[in-house]
């Protein structure tokens, strides 16, 4: 028996799975394996395939090539609906001339389940999601974030292992937004389902999720935990993409050294790049210091004199951008003070940072 039909905790597995439409190919021989009980996040800009790798997964489309492996069972040609995948929406699909409560028990009622089960499990997952008492109720007499809820109790009441969820807060307002991740957050964590979710908002993938694929062009960019995204992105596109970052232009010219320019060097970890190769020295503005230009920076630190171009006050952080020598920008995010603590406009500053916080990226 080969290894890869064996489940090993795997809940989705995707095997060279390729789908072109005509003659474009808009998802390229992707390997992916989701685990049970995971939280993982399709994120990537618009176009980049996460809506047609989900598509894959439910069954609404068929791969070109590859195959898709549940709980270890192939199912690449088995129909949508005999694949026990759970699907919420994000203009929730609900069916507007029934109640909530006949919208919830509508998979129940599919699955021919007793009317008493249908009453206890439907009211249960009412109570779920903060829906207690809105049975009656018909969903244009709901808000954004109400009808939504009932589009999780629906997908949540016949108990299914994987539950898709493709972009379920696009429709809501920045407060409702984070409300609701909190509450499928708390979901998911009683529960104990995988959740496959779609965004293309890189905070709320990293607030949710176990891990992320981030997805560029039909290809994952790059595959791990939020903190490996955010602190260790292996190109430029995901250092870009996840958080706000610094990309200063070098050339590698020893194990642990990068030339700015030919007077000036900093330390970084060492790349497998070549000597004398392109790189970019990538540094979070949060790990960026910034000082008065006789002061000492901490011992070890990376630094780099230049001048302030911009001050921007965002409550708790202060955002200093440095016009550095050799003509690059680079942010500082600093905890805010009183004014009179920051840097003046115009005047010189210098910028420091530990090695340890740089990152090695392709040029
Ligand atoms: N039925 C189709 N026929 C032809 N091309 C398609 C079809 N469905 C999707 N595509 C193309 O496949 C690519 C990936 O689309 P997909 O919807 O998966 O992207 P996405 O990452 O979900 O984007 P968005 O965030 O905008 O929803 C796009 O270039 C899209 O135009």
């Amino acid at each position: 028996m080969h290894g890869r039909n064996a489940s090993n905790g795997e809940a989705i597995a995707l095997r060279g799975i390729s789908k072109a439409f005509g003659s474009v190919t808009v998802l390229k021989d992707t390997e992916l394996t989701v685990n049970k009980s995971e939280f993982l996040t399709l994120l990537g800009p618009s176009g980049s395939g996460k809506t047609t790798l989900l598509n894959l997964i439910s069954g609404a489309i068929a791969p070109s090539s590859g195959e898709i492996l549940l709980a270890g069972r192939d199912i690449t040609r088995m129909p949508p609906r005999e694949r026990g995948i759970g699907m919420v929406f994000q203009n929730y699909a609900l069916m507007p001339h029934m109640t909530v409560f006949e919208n919830v028990a509508y998979p129940l009622r599919a699955r021919r389940e007793p009317s008493e089960a249908i009453r206890r499990k439907v009211l249960d997952a009412l109570d779920r999601v903060g829906l207690n008492g809105f049975d009656d109720r018909k969903p244009r007499q709901l808000s954004g974030g109400q009808q939504q809820r009932v589009g999780i109790a629906r997908c949540i009441v016949y108990s299914p292992a994987i539950i898709m969820m493709d972009e379920p807060l696009g429709a809501l307002d920045k407060n409702l937004r984070e409300q609701m991740q909190t509450e499928i957050k708390r979901l998911h964590h009683e529960l104990g389902t995988t959740i496959i979710y779609v965004t293309h908002d890189q905070e709320e993938a990293l607030n949710m999720s176990d891990r992320i694929c981030l997805m560029k062009n039909g290809e994952i960019a790059q595959l791990g935990t939020p903190d490996e995204l955010y602190f260790r992105p292996n190109s430029r596109f995901v250092a870009e993409f996840i958080g706000e970052s610094n990309l200063l232009p070098g050339k590698s010219i020893a194990a642990n050294s990068v030339a700015i320019d030919e007077a000036e060097a900093v330390i970084a970890p060492s790349s497998e790049r070549g000597l004398g190769s392109d790189v970019l020295v990538m540094v979070r503005p949060e790990k960026m210091h910034i000082c008065a230009p006789d002061a000492d920076p901490p011992a070890g630190h990376n630094v780099l004199r230049g001048v302030v171009e911009a001050i921007s006050f965002i409550g708790g952080m202060t955002r200093i951008t440095v016009k550095t020598a050799h003509g690059v920008s680079v942010t500082a995010k600093i905890i805010s003070g009183p004014a009179c603590t920051r840097p003046e406009l115009g005047s010189a500053a210098k910028l420091s940072w530990s090695p340890t916080e740089s990152v090695v990226l392709n040029g």
